[in-house]
């Protein structure tokens, strides 16, 4: 099962990343960064009309290779002059071909708050993405035990940085805001078949109170899919392939804000 993968993959990642940086010294650095009271990426999502995070994604298990060609920078830089509200960088290298140093690089650039896209499952990785220049990270409900879902959050929040939990069914919801979530994402697409059921989040939005930030994650086409979530009162979508293979991913950011 490909979660299962990839949490496995992640924990030889992280133990071999200790190897080069400790875990204690990975920690006094993020330590030693300031800690801002204002949440940006979470004040991103929150504006009116629809806000949007452009994934920064060079391939995924499901779809292999996305860009053959991965100015990762350009492309990050290209999001935040059309108006994206926030970037998603992947930094996955097995199955996504992401890299810390993408993220690190590209949050030094752009204006916007950018979001560590990962199967986190270790605290020295949120550690990482402070010191890397994130302003988010992601929980993914299903990989984590409630205590690791709380203590992540709550290290997360100490180092000021937000969170996105993401959620694939009604237990994982409630899961999700037992913990404390402030912002919570569902998955339109199945980690464990790949299918995507953009009814999904559609579906699990009534049950996250309004005083919680909503993001659909995954499957977003094109104009007429936005119209469909803002009807269904969801006014934040992650979106990562269609801008990926867009040629013109300004002129397809703006549509969709329009939509
Ligand atoms: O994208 C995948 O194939 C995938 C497979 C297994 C776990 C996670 C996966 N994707 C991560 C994401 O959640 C998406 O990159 C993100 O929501 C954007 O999705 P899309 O707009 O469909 O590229």
């Amino acid at each position: 099962m490909i979660l299962n993968d990839l949490v496995a993959s992640t924990k030889k990642r992280v133990a071999a990343s200790k190897q080069q940086i400790s875990t204690d010294e990975m920690k006094q650095q993020a330590l030693a960064m300031p800690v801002k009271k204002e949440r940006p990426f979470e004040q991103a999502l929150a504006k009116d009309g629809l806000n949007i995070i452009s994934e920064v994604k060079k391939a995924s298990p499901s779809k292999g290779i996305i860009a053959e060609d991965f100015p990762y920078l350009e492309i990050a830089k290209s999001y935040d002059a059309a108006g994206a509200d926030a970037i998603s960088v992947l930094t996955e290298p097995e199955y996504f071909k992401g890299s810390i140093e993408y993220l690190r690089e590209i949050a030094a650039e752009v204006s916007i708050p950018v979001l560590r896209k990962d199967f986190v499952v270790d605290e020295y990785m949120i550690y990482e993405a402070k010191v890397a220049g994130a302003s988010a990270i992601l929980l993914i409900v299903a990989i984590l035990t409630d205590q690791e879902l709380q203590a992540n959050l709550a290290l997360a929040d100490s180092l000021g940085l937000s969170v996105l939990v993401e959620a694939h069914d009604e237990n994982e919801i409630q899961r999700a805001l037992t913990a404390g979530a402030k912002i919570i994402g569902v998955n339109n697409r199945n980690l464990k078949d790949f299918t995507v059921d953009f009814s999904n989040s559609e579906r699990l939005r009534k049950l996250v109170p309004s005083d919680k930030i909503f993001v659909a994650e995954s499957g977003v086409k094109k104009p007429a899919d936005v119209v469909e979530l803002k009807q269904h009162d969801i006014h934040v979508a992650l979106i990562g392939e269609t801008l990926m293979r867009s040629d013109d991913k300004q002129a397809m950011i703006r549509e969709l804000k329009e939509a």
